[in-house]
């Protein structure tokens, strides 16, 4: 378990974690979210003893992590998967690691196997591509074992066969019982494999829930209604906070009213309903409603700056 406890940091007169509380539970996958620059990386860094917080405190498996007897038992992380020494083989620096971690040699193999890397373990880390370099910084993270995985943009610079084992990596690390906490900026990839979030903006907590409750409290969804009686059904559910839009002879869009309210609706007044679907909102554009306003990075409206120098914020837009 990781309890983030009024967690906050400064650098200068920027506050990048302002007043941080949360609790990754063990056994699920949780995902941490936000805007670049939100501060989820300075926050995974406070967490793993590497930064010092301005103020409050993170608890692993309820003690700060820096106290940890046996560190890499006790959690395993991946913060910078490029902070390996490229002369190295993929091989060497984890045996180095277990050396000097107490951990059996055997477990390095094992780690290996793992993360598919076994053909190329004994190659100079220098000549990985970011996905090899990405599973090696995985095979760091669990060489220990641990009871508490982080990891930042772990699915960074793998490809479609590697984005789906880490998913079932993840999934089974959170099955065997353990704390798994990732972040991710893709989030179709989030909505497959986290079942938490933690939501941040501009370094303050925007939503504590799960993935499901975080879609279905962001507003814009709406029904798509297929009725003969398009015209006369349009009149009959339009109201102050509905809209209704035609989006074909006998087809409309409508927002503001549950499936359930306009199918009771159109029974009540004898209009025959032959289509009736609820479209959510996808974790993208519910992530967007959350974050708009904490966005630090804009993207320039392409229109506007066909005349302007493109500066680096604008080519940093905001995922
Ligand atoms: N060592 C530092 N000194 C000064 N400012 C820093 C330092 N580290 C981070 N920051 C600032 O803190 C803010 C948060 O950065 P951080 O990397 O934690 O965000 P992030 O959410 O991980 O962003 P991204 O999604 O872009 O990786 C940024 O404005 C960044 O410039």
């Amino acid at each position: 378990m990781i309890e983030v406890e009024h967690l906050s940091k400064r650098y200068g007169d920027h506050l990048v974690v302002d007043d941080l509380t949360f609790t990754v539970e063990p056994g699920t996958v949780t995902g941490f979210l936000g805007p670049n620059g939100a501060g989820k990386s300075t926050t995974m860094r406070m967490i793993a003893g590497l930064d010092a917080p301005t103020a409050g405190r993170v608890l692993v498996n309820g003690r700060p992590y820096p106290q940890s007897s046996r560190p890499m038992a006790e959690m395993g992380m991946l913060l910078d998967a490029k902070g390996i020494h490229p002369g190295r083989s993929a091989r060497n620096h984890l045996l180095a690691l277990a050396q000097t971690n107490a951990i059996p040699s055997s477990r390095v193999d094992e780690v290996l196997a793992m993360v598919g890397l076994t053909d190329v373990a004994r190659g100079r880390v220098g000549g990985f591509s970011l996905g090899m370099g990405q599973r090696l910084g995985v095979a760091t993270a669990l060489l220990g074992n641990p009871q508490v995985v982080v990891l930042d943009e772990p699915v960074n610079g793998l490809d479609p066969e590697g984005v789906l084992w880490i998913r079932n990596l993840l999934t089974t690390l959170a099955r065997e019982g353990r704390t798994v906490f990732i972040s991710s900026h893709l989030m179709s990839e989030m909505a497959l494999t986290a079942t938490r979030l933690v939501v941040i903006g501009q370094g303050k907590l925007l939503a504590d829930t799960t993935v499901d409750d975080f879609v279905a409290d962001a507003t814009g969804g709406w029904v798509t209604v297929g009725t003969p009686d398009a015209d006369e059904l349009a009149v009959l559910l339009r109201g102050p906070a509905v809209e209704v839009r035609r989006d074909g002879p006998e087809q409309l869009r409508v927002t503001g009213l549950t499936a359930r309210q306009i199918g009771t609706a159109a029974w009540e007044a004898h209009m025959p309903v032959h289509e009736l679907a609820a479209h959510q909102p996808s974790l993208e554009e519910a992530f967007m409603q959350m974050t708009r306003e904490s966005v630090e990075y804009h993207a320039a409206d392409p229109a506007s700056t066909s005349t302007t120098s493109t500066t680096p914020e604008t080519v940093g837009a905001a995922s």
